[in-house]
């Protein structure tokens, strides 16, 4: 099958409106599928069949439903088997944790072997991809809309088609001598920007990977540090000489702001930012910093030093053919409000703080 930059695009503008859709993988029958979250009873009706749902295997240990497997894996999905008593409050129970601790699950639930395991985990990075709840009704009759083919949905998160669309100068605040560079992809809507401050000296630059949080670097938010780091990071490149900032469009660590904001009402029920992400299905950082290494690289900057306390980032961009010459910690003071959220980072996702 010819790779269909545009396939993949669609495929989550359907599933936002609420249409079906299908994924097909080589070698595995074509599943259709309809997002939970943009179903309702009339969708779901014309959706039709004996359909089953689809849901990550992170919220499937959060519900006790885990198919016979040791650890939770949020990329292996696990299917529930159809039973006439489904409907939409059901499928909606399993799919969003906002009401786990108020409305125990009514069941009884039962898993059936994963028969397409790529196409159904492609099911759930598209509907990360989509901002949507990673849950799904599976296996209806109705026609879909769009039918994708995974290696679509790789081509729609791999940065490698990535290219400069602008640079114009941009004086900020903290340093006139700023030029903005921003990329596009032909598969991605994200616009991922760069702010090269100075000029090039000879020396690796500083460079820090600023992931975009609308409530902290706009709104001032204290759950988080990252408003903070951001003016922190401008100082820093500033005065050291030259460097990078890259503003990577990644809100939540890549699940988009609806599921961010999601995470924070669970941490309103006391749930720390790692436990919330796992009951809400996904992965506790889903960024991919290979995008980062693809932007530097079309600025001519395959060795740099990078501001940051998280070894995910400067493996990230080892990985992916950028030298990290020297790790510059890049910690700022707590508040009363982050505390904790700066404390599971160093304990539970490895920061080094
Ligand atoms: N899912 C989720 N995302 C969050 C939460 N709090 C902040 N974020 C997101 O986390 C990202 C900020 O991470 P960064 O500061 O880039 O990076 P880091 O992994 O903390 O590493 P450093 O380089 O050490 O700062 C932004 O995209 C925020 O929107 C949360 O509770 N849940
Ligand atoms: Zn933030």
């Amino acid at each position: 099958m010819v790779s269909d930059a545009r396939a993949a695009a669609r495929a989550i503008d359907a599933m936002r409106r609420g249409w079906p859709i299908a994924i097909a993988a080589p070698g595995e029958a074509p599943v259709t599928m309809l997002a939970i979250e943009t179903a309702d009873a009339g969708r779901l009706a014309v959706f039709g069949g004996d359909y089953a749902l689809l849901i990550s295997s992170g919220r499937a240990e959060t519900l006790k439903l885990t198919n016979q497997r040791a650890a939770a894996d949020p990329d292996l999905p696990v299917v529930i088997e159809r039973a006439p008593w489904f409907d939409m409050a059901t499928a909606t129970a399993l799919a969003d944790p906002q009401l786990d601790l108020a409305t125990p699950l009514k069941g009884p639930f039962r898993t059936v072997p994963v028969d397409r395991p790529r196409a159904l985990a492609a099911a759930l990075r598209l509907a990360r991809v989509a901002g949507l709840l990673p849950a799904f009704f599976i296996d209806g009759d109705a026609a879909p809309e769009v039918t994708v083919d995974v290696a679509d949905i790789d081509a729609h998160e791999d940065a490698v088609r990535l290219q400069i669309a602008v640079r114009a100068r941009l004086p900020v605040a903290q340093a006139e001598d700023a030029e903005i560079v921003a990329f596009r992809s032909p598969e991605s809507a994200d616009e991922h920007v760069a702010l090269v401050i100075g000029a090039p000296d000879g020396n690796a630059p500083l460079v820090r990977l600023h992931s975009e949080c609308l409530t902290g670097d706009v709104l001032g938010s204290l759950k988080c540090d990252c408003g903070p780091q951001l003016d922190a990071a401008i100082a820093a490149i500033k005065a050291s000489g030259w460097g990078i900032l890259l503003y990577l469009r990644q809100e939540g660590r890549g699940i988009g702001l609806v599921n961010k904001l999601r995470a924070y009402a669970l941490q309103d029920q006391g749930f720390d930012t790692v436990d919330a992400n796992t009951r809400l299905g996904f992965a506790i950082d889903a960024r991919d910093f290979g995008v980062a290494a693809r932007m530097l690289k079309l600025l001519g900057q395959e060795r740099v030093r990078l501001l940051t306390n998280n070894p995910a980032k400067v493996a990230g961009l080892e990985a992916a053919g950028v030298a990290v010459a020297e790790r510059v910690p890049h910690s700022l003071p707590p508040n009363p409000h982050n505390e904790r959220y700066l404390a599971t980072k160093r304990d539970r996702t490895g920061h080094q703080l």
